[in-house]
C-alpha cells in the first residue's frame, strides 16, 4: 500500500469515533491516560535523579543517606505502580468503547440494504466479512492506541532524558589531524545516530512483513472457513463421502497457511537477530562512551550510573520504533483489510434494488415492465408488465436454470440487477418463502416467529394452534425448548415452519419460491388450501415444478428462454365423491 493510501485508509477508519456523539467522552478519557503516561515520564526522571544520589552516598559510605534514600524510591516506586496500572485499565476502558462504536457501524453496515447477501451476489465476500468486524476493528483499535499512547509516551520520554543527557555528557575532545574538535552532549548525538540508523535497518528488514502479514490472516481465515462449511453442510458431505475431497481441500487451504507462516518466520528470524543485536549493543555503549569522563575523575558513580540509565532511557524511546515495527506492519495490513471491506460494503450499498416498490391505492399488484439479468449485464427475463387481483393466485414455470428465482429475488428487492417497479397498496405486507426456510439458533417459539421478535405478543395459544394446523402437533410441547433447529427438523418439517409463518404473519401477498419442495404432494395440497381457507384475500405467487400445484393456482407465467407468457390455467373437473 502506497503511504498515501495508507494515510487516508487509516483516517478514514480512525476519525468517525473522534466525530461522534461519545466524542467528548473519549477525548476525556483519552487526555487522562495520555496525562498519566506524562505523569509516569516525570516519575521515571525523578527515580533517575535518584540513581545519582543513590550512588554518590554508596560511594561516599554515608549510611546516614541509605536508609532515607531507599525510602524516598520505595514512594516513587509505589506511585509508579499505581499510575502504571490505571494507565492500561483507562486505556483499555477506551479501547472497549471504541471498538463499541465501530463494531456496531460496521454490523449496520454489514446488514443495511441485505449488504451481507450482495456481497455474496457481486461475489465480494471471498473475503471473510465475520473476521473483519469481529477480529479486524479489536486490532485496529487496540493498535492505534496503543501505538498513539506510546508514541506520545515516548516523544517526552526523548524529550526529558535528552535534556538529561546533554547535561551528563559534558564535552569531549576529539583530535582530527592537528585539530582538536570539542563535541558538546556528544552522548545525546550519539545515541540519536545510533537509533536512526537502527530504525532504517529495521525497516529494510521488517518491510515484508506487512504483506506476510496480511496474508497470514486471509490464509488462516480461509482455512477456518471451509472448516465451518464443512460442518454446515455436513449431512451432504456424509451421504457423498465427500471426506477425501475435503481432506484436500483442507490440506491445500492449511498449506497456505503454513508456507506463509514459514516465509513470516524467515522474515521475523532476521527481524530478531537484528534487534536483539541492537538491543544488547546498546547496554554496553553507554558504558564505553561515559568512560574516558569517569576515570578521567569528572564524573563520580552516580553520575556514571545516571548516565548509563539515562543513555538506556533515550535509547528506548529512540529504538521504540524499531521495536514496534511488527505492531506497525499488523496495523498497516488490518487498515488495508478494514478500508477493503469499507469499500466493497459502498460499493454493493450503491447498487439499487433492480424493482422499487411503490405504495399507492391500487388493490392489486402490479408489475411493470420488471426485467431481470444477471451480474454481467446478460438478460434473464424480458421486461414483463402484470396485474394480480387481491386473492389471486399465480404459478411461475420454466426450466431449470431460466430464472424463476431470479424474478423473485428482484421482486423482493434484494437482486440488483434489473429495472422495473412493483405497485402495491399502501402498508401492503408482503412475505417471501425460500425454498430452503431459514431458522434461527434458540427456541422453536423464535424459529416459528422469525423474523418478528418473540417477545410474547403472540400467546403460546395461537402459535400451538398454527403448528397444529401445519401438521406439527408433535411440537406443541416444544416450544421452548432450545436447539439448532434446522438440524433437528426435516425439509419437509421445516418447509411446514415456514407456512406456519404465513398463517402468523398473515400477508396481503406472498412469494413462495419451491417452499413445498419437500412435501409429499397431499400435504402440499392441504397447505395450500389450508392458505386458501384462512387467507382468502392473500394473493399467492409460486415458483415450482410439480404438476399438482397446477390445480392450486389459477394462472400460469411461463418463462422460456428469457420470454415470458401468462395462461389461465383450467380447473380440471372434481371427480364426484
Ligand atoms: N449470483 C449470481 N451470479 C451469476 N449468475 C447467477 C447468480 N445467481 C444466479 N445466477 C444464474 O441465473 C440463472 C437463473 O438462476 P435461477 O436460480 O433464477 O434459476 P431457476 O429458474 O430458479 O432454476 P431452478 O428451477 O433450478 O431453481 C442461472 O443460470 C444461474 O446460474
Amino acid at each position: 500500500m502506497k503511504k498515501a493510501h495508507f494515510l487516508r485508509g487509516f483516517w478514514n477508519l480512525f476519525h468517525g469515533y473522534w466525530h461522534s456523539e461519545e466524542k467528548w467522552k473519549a477525548c476525556g478519557l483519552l487526555g487522562v491516560v495520555i496525562s498519566l503516561n506524562f505523569a509516569m515520564v516525570y516519575l521515571v526522571v525523578l527515580i533517575n535523579e535518584w540513581y545519582k544520589d543513590f550512588y554518590d552516598a554508596l560511594q561516599a559510605y554515608n549510611y546516614e543517606l541509605f536508609w532515607p534514600l531507599l525510602g524516598q524510591f520505595t514512594a516513587l516506586a509505589l506511585l509508579h505502580i499505581v499510575i502504571a496500572v490505571y494507565a492500561i485499565y483507562l486505556q483499555q476502558l477506551l479501547q472497549i468503547r471504541w471498538r463499541t462504536w465501530m463494531t456496531k457501524r460496521y454490523v449496520s453496515a454489514w446488514l443495511n440494504g441485505q449488504s451481507y447477501y450482495r456481497l455474496q451476489v457481486v461475489g465480494s465476500d471471498m473475503d471473510n466479512p465475520d473476521q473483519r468486524i469481529q477480529d479486524d476493528i479489536n486490532q485496529f483499535v487496540s493498535l492505534t492506541l496503543g501505538l498513539l499512547v506510546n508514541i506520545l509516551k515516548q516523544l517526552t520520554t526523548l524529550a526529558a532524558f535528552a535534556v538529561v543527557l546533554w547535561n551528563l555528557s559534558g564535552v569531549i575532545e576529539v583530535p582530527v589531524g592537528s585539530w582538536n574538535f570539542q563535541i558538546y552532549g556528544y552522548m545525546l548525538w550519539f545515541s540519536l545516530l545510533y537509533s536512526g540508523l537502527g530504525t532504517w535497518f529495521a525497516h529494510l528488514v521488517g518491510r515484508k512483513l506487512i504483506r506476510l502479514n496480511y496474508d497470514q490472516q486471509r490464509y488462516e481465515a480461509d482455512f477456518r472457513f471451509s472448516m465451518t462449511r464443512v460442518r454446515e453442510n455436513s449431512e451432504s458431505i456424509a451421504f457423498y463421502r465427500g471426506e477425501d475431497a475435503e481432506r484436500v481441500g483442507f490440506r491445500e487451504r492449511f498449506g497456505n497457511v503454513i508456507n506463509n507462516f514459514r516465509a513470516l518466520m524467515r522474515q521475523t528470524k532476521f527481524l530478531n537477530f537484528y534487534s536483539n543485536f541492537y538491543a544488547q549493543l546498546a547496554i554496553i555503549a553507554p558504558l564505553v562512551l561515559a568512560a574516558p569522563r569517569y576515570f578521567g575523575g569528572a564524573m563520580q558513580l552516580g553520575g556514571l550510573m545516571q548516565t548509563v540509565s539515562a543513555f538506556g532511557r533515550v535509547q528506548d524511546a529512540l529504538s521504540y520504533f524499531v521495536t514496534v515495527y511488527d505492531t506497525i506492519a499488523q496495523l498497516i495490513a488490518v487498515i488495508y483489510r478494514l478500508n477493503g471491506f469499507t469499500e466493497h460494503l459502498d460499493e454493493v450499498e450503491a447498487l439499487k434494488p433492480a424493482v422499487s416498490r411503490i405504495d399507492g391505492d391500487r388493490e392489486e399488484l402490479v408489475l411493470a415492465e420488471v426485467a431481470v439479468a444477471l451480474p454481467d449485464g446478460r438478460q434473464l427475463v424480458t421486461p414483463c408488465s402484470l396485474a394480480f387481483p387481491r386473492g389471486s393466485r399465480l404459478l411461475v414455470t420454466g426450466a431449470s436454470g431460466c430464472g424463476k428465482s431470479t424474478l423473485l429475488r428482484t421482486l423482493a428487492g434484494i437482486w440488483p440487477f434489473g429495472k422495473g417497479a412493483m405497485y402495491v397498496k399502501n402498508d401492503d405486507k408482503v412475505l417471501f418463502l425460500p425454498q430452503r426456510p431459514y431458522l434461527p439458533l434458540g427456541t422453536l417459539r423464535r424459529a416459528l416467529c422469525y423474523p418478528m421478535p418473540d417477545d410474547g405478543s403472540i400467546t403460546d395459544d395461537s402459535l400451538k394452534d398454527v403448528l397444529k394446523r401445519v401438521d406439527l402437533a408433535h411440537f406443541v410441547d416444544k416450544l421452548d425448548t432450545v436447539d439448532d433447529w434446522s438440524r433437528i427438523l426435516s425439509l419437509g418439517e421445516q418447509q411446514r415452519i415456514a407456512f406456519a409463518r404465513i398463517l402468523i404473519t398473515r400477508p396481503d401477498w406472498v412469494f413462495l419460491d419451491e417452499a413445498t419442495s419437500a412435501l409429499d404432494e397431499p400435504r402440499e395440497q392441504r397447505l395450500y388450501e389450508l392458505l386458501r381457507e384462512e387467507l382468502p384475500n392473500t394473493g399467492i405467487l409460486s415458483v415450482g415444478h410439480r404438476g399438482t400445484l397446477f390445480s392450486q393456482h389459477e394462472q400460469e407465467l411461463h418463462l422460456e428462454e428469457g420470454v415470458w407468457s401468462l395462461r389461465s390455467i383450467k380447473k380440471e373437473p372434481q371427480p364426484a365423491v
